[in-house]
């Protein structure tokens, strides 16, 4: 039989400057600097090798509304962003809360041999909030966990009753935390800069006093309970606080949070409206010692892809979302590895393992045996976010223009190749 080997050679581990070759056979790692021969090579040509990045929230908008994204524009995105697994929200046109469509998904997106397919499916029925969805059939198609994020969770009792039947399966609940009788018609964040513009504010507190009665509910059932897109610094502090308590409460934060505040929405443009909104610079510092301390278990872009006319609409009728899945690692890399805020190796933590642990999933290693999901980051070179060469459908970005270092330029999914740079 024909020897299918893979040798990367002239990479680098995280922390070396050594050049070794990570050989990898039938989807797995097979071993570092082997003498054995390859029947493939690629030249990594000084990259830093590391497991690929997990995407635990992203809006593939397939089934239904493909003009904003698919799954092949999306999972190519994704795999060029380094990302080997990525997590689809069910908040799609019909919703995913029917063990048909999480099927016919993932069989689509194994296809497509891009990132690897996890997909969530709704919690409830429509994600209308009233009725459980079949958890247990839905599970068994392949979803990854229940959410009706793109809604949020109005109904305490039946949030409680979807996380207790999702506990039983072993699958986790995820949020859209936001209070949405506070949070009203607000497009942008309450404060000094909605008031100065004239536009309707979502203050803080809708997010703070949701995560707490959520934080509550987790302490109550002991269920796993997971929060999208923190960000705000008190409802950060809350889950601290459920954290200390024993809730078994995990929380994400999104790059726009970290690096955009409000004050981005003085040109009024709805490129900059997404939900949970963009919050203050205090805000922003705070999820970032979040991320320091351990409160923020991972990070995920919440990838939300629209058409570029929707986006051009007023503040006012845009639909909420910032595609950013393209972007995230060199952003981050750039903005807080590069200016030695944060270590790359917490870092890749946040992007990787600590998606993993949210999920109860193997974490991932570059070590024999584990699964080839890889990907190379060039941290030496620069390049500007260029929308237009994105794979991604939505091909306009908060950050264009802006000089990134730590492009993705290899992405292996069970050791084929999603994405080549
Ligand atoms: N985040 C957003 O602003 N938009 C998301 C929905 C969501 O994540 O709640 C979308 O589906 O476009
Ligand atoms: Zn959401
Ligand atoms: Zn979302």
């Amino acid at each position: 039989m024909e020897n299918m080997m893979l040798e990367i050679k002239n990479i680098k581990r995280v922390g070396s400057d050594t050049l070794e070759s990570l050989f990898i056979e039938d989807g797995k790692i097979r071993g570092w600097n082997l003498s054995e021969s390859a029947s493939e090579t690629i030249d990594g040509k000084g990259a830093t090798v590391a497991p690929a990045l997990i995407e635990l929230h992203a809006h593939l908008r397939e089934p239904g509304q493909e003009q904003k994204e698919d799954l092949a524009s999306g999972l190519a995105a994704a795999a060029a962003g380094g990302y080997g697994t990525v997590v689809s929200m069910p908040n799609t046109s019909p919703v995913v809360d029917d063990p048909g469509i999480v099927t016919s998904l993932i069989q689509k997106a194994d296809r497509l041999g891009f990132a690897r397919l996890k997909p969530a499916a709704a919690l409830t029925r429509g994600q209308k909030g009233e009725t459980l969805a079949d958890l247990a059939a839905l599970k068994d198609a392949g979803a990854a966990m229940f959410t009706d994020d793109g809604r949020t969770n109005e109904n305490a009792n039946v949030l409680r009753r979807g996380m207790e039947y999702a506990s039983g399966l072993g699958l986790l609940v995820s949020v859209h935390a936001e209070d949405a009788t506070l949070r009203q018609d607000g497009v942008m964040n309450e404060g000094v800069v909605s008031q100065e513009l004239g536009l309707p504010g979502n203050p803080a507190a809708a997010e703070a006093a949701r995560v707490a009665r959520d934080v509550e509910i987790a302490l109550l059932t002991g269920a796993r309970l997971h929060i999208q897109h923190l960000s705000t610094a008190r409802a950060l502090e809350i889950v601290r606080q459920g954290k200390k308590a024993g809730a078994p409460v995990t929380c994400e934060v999104c790059p726009h949070h970290l690096t955009l505040t409000d004050e981005a929405l003085r040109g009024f443009d709805a490129m900059y409206k997404v939900a949970p909104p963009l919050r203050t610079q205090q805000d922003a510092e705070a999820l970032f010692e979040g991320l320091l301390d351990g409160t923020v278990d991972c990070l995920a872009t919440d990838h939300a892809p629209h058409t570029q006319a929707e986006k051009e609409k007023d503040m006012l009728e845009a639909p909420f979302g910032i595609p950013s899945i393209e972007v995230a690692f060199p952003l981050m890399y750039t903005r807080f590895v590069k200016t030695g805020k944060i270590s790359l190796e917490k870092l890749l933590d946040l992007f990787t393992a600590g998606c993993a642990r949210v999920m109860n999933w193997e974490v991932p290693s570059l070590e024999e045996g584990a699964v080839a999901d890889v990907v190379l980051l060039d941290l030496e070179n620069s390049k500007a976010v260029d929308p237009k060469s994105f794979k991604s459908k939505a091909r306009f970005s908060p950050w264009a223009g802006d000089e990134l270092y730590g492009w993705p330029v290899l992405t292996l999914v069970n050791g084929r190749v999603a994405f080549q740079g």
